[in-house]
């Protein structure tokens, strides 16, 4: 492998089009025909030149360029090879822009590579190739957003993967341990030595809409879409640029679900922005890597500033008080930071460019429903003042759509539930969720014993049923809508559920079964404004979005909340887990 000259790199990167090829032959084959078709021949030129200025071109390489370029003819054939570095500048000059192109090396099928090729050129993305060790800084210029693909079972010093924003500043090397491993079938992050296999089809299905991936997969089987040339679908160029510089606003950022969308939006590569008042989340459980805004989502003079500075153009809101418990006790102050502050954010995307709005809501809105699973079209009958002020949040969400041409999707979710998998991110606190007390329980971080509220429900075992949801799956319903507002105009409503429920007897068992101890627990009353039983009807997410649940296992999302919670009760207090 060869190091490219910076001072080549860097021009050439400015333009996007950086080819970091590794190794002079495979440029000679590439200007050949011997490989890939469609070669965008100055770029190649202009790295063969890099790499022949640092002397390093195998003869035999340059000898196989030299004849390409001769048997092409024309002037470029002429001018071919040169030996210093005025006439690598005075090519460079002289080169023709370039079409955004790329080679994925070896780290793709051959179908995969032009699919990917395709998918860059579609959304527009700055893309490099760059070489073991090169300084991710070479390619910074490229602007909000790089790809950093290097070379299959390349050590992960070369790591493949996806860079993007915050990352940009660290080399590749360091890039080993940030890297987004998400999509990745093989890692092992952290160290050298290790190798990422990249898996195609999941950063197809992350980064990429839905008719790009329906087209990856027909390409990948064989199947030719009519009508579509075979380089691909020819996207409104400059609007994509444009969304790939923004950042995506998460509000509520530092909370339990808001740190995991954080989190599920850096594993895509977005860029992402945290504003969060404090007031239940902390700074630590926020991604360090991303920037984090201290300040109430009420604020709209704050939230103009934020939307300037952060051009943000998409709102993914998760701010607000969400125990059905408190909102009883307290229920002005759930109208106030729920419904009033939803209110007050909605005006400020209004009046600012946002556009797009994904709002986390509830099954609290249904209260207590007549049919089980609960479908969307089901009467919104909240029990309690957080489902009414959820639910008037939704229909201020619905009518400032209308009015000023917002594209939304409300997700109502279920019971959310578990923490992140890596332990990264988990609810703190003392929330009066059902798995968090038992998790607080089972660890001793809670002396009590669990009380059941309620062992008379009209239920097999007379115990309330949930559909327990895990947080990252929550996320990446998110994520999905997400792609679905950027695919076009949306006004969705959809439940986010397994669409399967467990009783609280259950759920003590399931805590039973990953510590292996007995749970202390007693039955008590029932618990007002709580259901007795809510599942989801998931048939319309699941054809709405392109969301595919991955953590649909108690056993798992009470494993993840239980090691969440081991976590938090062997650091000292305050300090991160
Ligand atoms: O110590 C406890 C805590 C809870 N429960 C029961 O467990 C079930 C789940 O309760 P909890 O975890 O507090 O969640 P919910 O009250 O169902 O509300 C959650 O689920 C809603 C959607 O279903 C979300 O909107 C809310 O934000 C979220 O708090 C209910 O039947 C509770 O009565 C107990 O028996 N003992």
């Amino acid at each position: 492998m060869m190091a490219v000259d910076d001072d080549l790199v860097r021009p050439l990167v400015r333009r996007s089009v950086v080819e970091g090829v590794a190794n002079p032959q495979k440029v000679a084959r590439l200007l050949l025909g011997e490989g890939q078709a469609g070669t965008q021949s100055g770029v190649h030129e202009q790295i063969v030149a890099g790499d022949l200025v640092k002397g390093k071109v195998p003869q035999e390489g340059a000898m196989r360029v030299r004849q390409a370029r001769a048997q092409r003819g024309g002037e470029r054939g002429r001018r071919a090879v040169p030996l210093g570095r005025d006439a690598v500048a005075s090519q460079r000059r002289r080169a023709a822009p370039v079409e955004p192109f790329a080679h994925a090396l070896g780290i793709f099928e051959k179908i995969e590579q032009r699919l990917l090729v395709i998918a860059l050129e579609e959304h527009g993305v700055g893309f490099g190739l760059l070489q073991r060790g090169e300084p991710v800084e070479n390619a910074a210029a490229v602007g909000a957003a790089v790809d950093v693909i290097a070379e299959k079972d390349e050590p992960l010093a070369g790591a493949a993967g996806v860079l993007c924003g915050d990352h940009l500043q660290k080399t590749i090397e360091q890039v080993g341990a940030a890297v987004d491993v998400a999509h990745c079938v093989k890692a092992r992050p952290g160290g050298r030595g290790g190798l990422l296999t990249f898996h195609a089809e999941k950063f197809f299905e992350h980064r990429f809409n839905k008719r790009l991936q329906s087209f990856y997969s027909m390409e990948k089987s064989g199947d030719r879409v009519k009508g579509l040339p075979r380089r691909g679908l020819r996207p409104n160029r400059e609007r994509l640029r444009e969304e790939r510089c923004m950042s995506v606003l998460v509000t509520g950022g530092a909370g339990y679900i808001g740190a995991h969308m954080m989190l599920a939006l850096r594993d895509a590569g977005e860029p992402a922005v945290a504003l969060d008042d404090l007031s239940v989340g902390a700074r630590w459980l926020a991604p360090e890597d991303a920037p984090l805004v201290v300040a109430d989502v009420g604020d709209k003079a704050g939230l103009a500033r934020v939307f300037a500075e952060h051009d943000v153009r998409e709102v993914i809101h998760f701010a607000g008080s969400t125990l059905v418990p408190e909102s009883l006790e307290r229920p002005l102050a759930y109208y106030r930071n729920n419904t009033a502050k939803t209110l007050a954010l909605i005006e400020a995307c209004a009046e600012a460019r946002v556009d797009r709005f994904i709002f986390s809501s509830t099954a609290a809105v249904y209260g207590t429903p007549e049919k089980t699973p609960v479908a969307e079209t089901a009467a919104i009958r909240p029990i309690s003042p957080y489902g009414a002020s959820m639910a008037m949040s939704e229909r201020i969400l619905a009518d400032a759509a209308l009015a000023h041409g917002l594209s939304y999707v409300i997700l109502r979710y279920f019971n959310v539930a578990g923490a992140d998998p890596k332990g990264r991110a988990g609810e703190i606190g003392r929330p009066s969720h059902l798995l968090k007390v038992a998790a607080q329980i089972a660890v001793g971080a809670r002396r009590e014993v669990l009380e059941i509220y309620g062992a008379d429900y009209p239920t097999p075992d007379g115990t309330a049923i949930r559909d327990y949801v895990h947080v990252s799956d929550i996320a990446d319903a998110h994520l999905s809508a997400l792609s679905r507002v950027r695919a076009g105009a949306a006004r969705l409503t959809l439940n986010v559920g397994y669409g399967r429920g467990y009783s609280v007897r259950e759920m003590i068992e399931a805590v039973e079964r990953v510590t292996g101890k007995p749970l202390p627990y007693e039955a008590g009353p029932r618990r007002p404004g709580d259901p007795a039983q809510l599942i989801a009807d998931t048939a319309a997410i699941r054809a709405a979005l392109d969301w595919r649940p991955r953590y649909d296992d108690i056993d798992f999302i009470v494993r993840t909340a239980i090691d969440w919670e081991r976590r938090l009760a062997a650091s000292r207090a305050g300090a991160r887990p």
